[in-house]
């Protein structure tokens, strides 16, 4: 049996509402002129600027574009009037958004990489037994296009068909592991900060022999300022916001950047790094909004053993990896709530794993390991996630492990 097929759906809730079948590309291009306005100009294509010296040009490249291009599904998906919301066994909630940002991103990656394996988290079980919602979906993936076509070439692999695009939503079912190059995929990762207007990230990053190498984060909610005071809330419709939109990328010994999440070429990178705070005491903190992903009590009694007085910013996704990385939060704590045994996946974890690290921060888990991506698609060898500048991640583990009675 399938890792898939454990986590079955026996969804509870079925919301589904025919989106109008004219609104989507309505939608698309009122966000395309949006973006146009308030993204500054497009500059020289990836290959021939920064990314040049990579040891991972062109996956750098593919997979930057494949979240911009994703990005923007999700965003007409967050403006339509349903959202084609399923409840999965897990109770976590589905939308059309994850399904088709998942088929355009793995039709990408496979296009340019073909032996490449891929770990991603939805499949198409609910898809296929359900035409109506797999036609919404379907209609989102054929309309959804970047607006420059040498990135659309760039990115390949048009889907055919709605059967074609469920065939390739499944596509993301390797078993992950130690050996050989695997993509791990979450095509919306934080889906209840999505659905509440909130932070949400579009999750990308590829690992080799176990190692991960390429990381890359969509925050269509995050502000484009990598200076921008941490921001979280539980989400106040905020996308399309003037401002709003960054796209952080990492390459393992290479550091990190951030850019302007646009909808066409990629924008000029900046570089980003952690805060440079020597004591934990104005370090701002960051935690999950959802109290059953993260042990906010725990949080809080951390907190004020380091002094920390500014309040806790809680906000969904990976966005809070991006945080830390650009200096806007300092410390993200996911601590494992008391009397669970959930285990952590590996694409909620890999691409900010690799960008908080590459911008000067460490990350590990609440035994002080750094987290291991070899082990398949969860976390088994980890607990929890203490991820800081590097600078003050010892002081802050230790208090985690005093609190946490950890041996
Ligand atoms: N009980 C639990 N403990 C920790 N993480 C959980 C969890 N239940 C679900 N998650 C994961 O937490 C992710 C969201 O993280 P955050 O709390 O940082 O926003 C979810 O990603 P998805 O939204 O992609 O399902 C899901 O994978
Ligand atoms: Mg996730």
């Amino acid at each position: 049996m399938s890792f898939h097929t454990r986590f079955a759906f026996r969804f509870s809730t079925v919301i589904i509402v025919i989106l109008a079948a004219t609104s989507a590309p309505s939608v698309f291009h009122r966000l395309a002129s949006i973006s146009r306005q308030v993204l500054p100009s497009t500059v020289k294509h990836p290959s021939q600027s920064s990314t040049m010296s990579s040891s991972y040009p062109k996956e750098l490249e593919v997979a930057l574009l494949a979240v911009q291009r994703a990005s923007i599904l999700t965003k007409q998906v967050f403006h339509a009037k349903s959202k084609g919301t399923l409840t999965k066994s897990d109770a976590s909630p589905v939308t059309i958004g994850d399904y088709g940002a998942q088929a355009l991103i793995i039709s990408a990656l496979k296009h340019n990489f073909p032996s490449d394996e891929i770990v991603a988290e939805e499949e198409s079980t609910d898809l296929q037994q359900d035409a109506a919602l797999k036609d919404l979906v379907w209609n989102l993936v054929k309309e959804t296009k970047l607006d420059d076509p040498s990135a659309e070439t760039t990115l390949g692999g048009s889907i055919t068909d709605a059967e074609s695009m469920l065939n390739i939503i499944d596509q993301g079912n390797s078993k992950g592991g130690g050996k050989g190059r695997i993509w791990t995929i979450d095509p919306i990762d934080g889906t209840k900060g999505f659905l509440r207007g909130g932070q949400y990230a579009v999750c990308v990053a590829l690992i080799v022999d176990g190692d991960v190498k390429v990381g890359v984060l969509g925050c269509p909610n995050l502000p484009v300022d990598d200076s921008a005071p941490l921001e979280g809330g539980i989400g106040e419709n905020q996308s399309d916001a003037e401002g709003k939109g960054a796209l952080a990328s990492a390459v393992k010994g290479e550091g990190s950047q951030s850019r302007p999440l646009g909808t066409g070429k990629l924008q000029t990178p900046r570089k980003i790094s952690v805060q440079s705070i020597s004591t934990p005491s104005e370090a701002a903190f960051c935690e999950s909004v959802e109290a059953n992903h993260s042990s906010h009590g725990d949080n809080a009694k951390i907190a004020k053993k380091l002094d920390i007085t500014k309040p806790s910013v809680r906000m969904d996704s990976q966005a809070k990896y991006f945080s830390v990385a650009r200096g806007a939060g300092d410390i993200y704590l996911r601590l494992p709530v008391r009397g669970g045994n959930y285990i952590e996946k590996i694409w909620d974890h890999a691409a900010g794993d690799l960008i908080t690290r590459e911008s000067g921060g460490t990350v590990t888990d609440i035994r002080g390991k750094s987290l291991d991506f070899s082990q398949g698609p969860l976390l088994t060898g980890n607990t929890g996630v203490v991820a800081a500048g590097s600078a003050i991640h010892a002081q802050v583990l230790k208090v985690v492990q005093e609190v946490l009675s950890v041996e």
